[in-house]
């Protein structure tokens, strides 16, 4: 059965983009060094990863520190919370950036909240639980 594994984005600064994956309360699970390449792989997601529970690859292309076009395509990634408020006030103590509050998503009821890595990716947290 075909399982959903990683979304890979480019970072221009691993620590920090590990720092605010921490605030959801996310880790680095696992980190592959590519000298050939010149790139850095860090997985991160949640400790209880069962398989097939996606994960974020941060990709670091040695020295490319300018950042990347995040584009106009790319929405989020999305991650559920018991508590959207919290996760988002957790966020913003953390330094990261809310950019829209916890509330019923608009035509709709469910609770969600949008927050941006320090490269501008946008992930969406949406109340469940
Ligand atoms: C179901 C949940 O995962 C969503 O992402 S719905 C969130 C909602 N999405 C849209 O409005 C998509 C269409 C929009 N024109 C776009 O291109 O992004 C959303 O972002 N709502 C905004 C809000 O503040 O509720
Ligand atoms: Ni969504």
């Amino acid at each position: 059965m075909p399982r959903y594994l990683h979304t890979m984005v480019r970072v221009r600064d691993l620590d920090a983009s590990i720092r605010f994956y921490n605030l959801l309360g996310m880790r680095e699970l696992r980190r592959r060094e590519v000298p050939d390449g010149k790139y850095t792989l860090v997985f991160v997601g949640y400790d209880d990863n069962q398989a097939g529970e996606a994960e974020i690859e941060l990709t670091y292309n040695w020295g490319q520190d300018d950042g990347y076009e995040v584009g106009t395509g790319f929405g989020h990634f999305a991650v559920a919370v018991p508590d959207v408020a919290a996760a988002a006030d957790a966020v913003r103590s953390g330094g990261g950036k809310v950019t829209r509050e916890a509330g019923p998503v608009k035509f709709g009821t469910t609770v969600i909240a949008f927050v941006e890595d320090p490269d501008g990716y946008k992930i969406e947290l949406i109340q469940r639980g």
